[in-house]
């Protein structure tokens, strides 16, 4: 079965687009909310991260202490290296086990992930999709979804790779400067995947 990654920057709007496949009957495997949810129930993670930024990652009642890690992490990329190397292997077995569920009768799959071509898990798709859209809404996208400053955006930006880097390696591309569109360029690429 084709396996289809799907990335774009904070703010691009890949979410929202794999909701547009998800409404097609293609199952999607979220890894950002994935890894979220890995942070607060694999043991050995959890462990991995307390002993690296400290018991205060966690409060009491056992939820992740966001603010004290994106702190951290997005002011130092040595700090953000140590979490990703936490953080991605617990993924990228997730995923193995989710694909392994995917009945056959199913055309493609979508992973949708920030950090598709960072983590490199881009190579264990067939094929790959950047959703793109322009860098000022990007921002203001954020800044209203998650209540932060342009700044706060710009340092996680800043920890991506740019729209330039991840068009070298992506095979489609969905621009989401606007609704309408979004919906018949997700219909064209989604015959594309069938025709395969
Ligand atoms: C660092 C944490 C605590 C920050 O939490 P917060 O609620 O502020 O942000 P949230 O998780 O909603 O992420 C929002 C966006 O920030 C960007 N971002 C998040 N983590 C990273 C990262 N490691 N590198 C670059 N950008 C990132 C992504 O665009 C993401 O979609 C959180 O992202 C986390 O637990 N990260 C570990 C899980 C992970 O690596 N997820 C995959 C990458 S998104
Ligand atoms: N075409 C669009 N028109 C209007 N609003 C949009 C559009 N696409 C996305 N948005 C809004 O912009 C915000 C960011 O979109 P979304 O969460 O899908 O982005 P993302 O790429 O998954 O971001 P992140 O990397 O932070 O997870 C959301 O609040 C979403 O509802």
């Amino acid at each position: 079965m084709l396996k289809v990654g799907i990335t774009g920057g904070i703010g691009s709007g890949k979410t929202t687009v794999c909701k547009v496949f998800e409404t097609l009957g293609i199952p999607v495997f979220y890894a950002d909310a994935v890894a979220k949810q890995l942070m607060v129930t694999d043991l050995i993670l959890m462990d991995g991260v307390k002993s690296t930024f400290g018991q205060e990652s966690y409060f009491e009642n056992g939820i992740l202490n966001n603010k004290h890690i994106a702190g951290i992490v997005f002011n130092n990329q040595l700090e953000l290296d140590k979490l990703n190397a936490l953080v991605h292997p617990a993924v990228f077995r997730a995923f193995d086990k989710w694909a392994l569920a995917i009945p056959s009768s199913v055309p493609y799959t979508l992973k949708e992930a920030a950090l598709l071509f960072e983590s490199g898990s881009y190579k264990m798709c067939d094929k790959n999709i950047l959703v793109t859209a322009p860098l000022t809404l990007k921002i203001s996208r954020v800044m209203q979804r998650d209540a932060v400053s342009a700044e706060q955006v710009q340092a996680r930006i800043d920890k991506q790779f740019t729209d330039q880097q991840k068009a070298k390696m992506a095979d489609y591309f969905i621009d989401n400067t606007e609704n309408t569109s979004v919906i018949l360029q997700v219909l064209d690429l989604h015959q594309q995947f069938l025709n395969q």
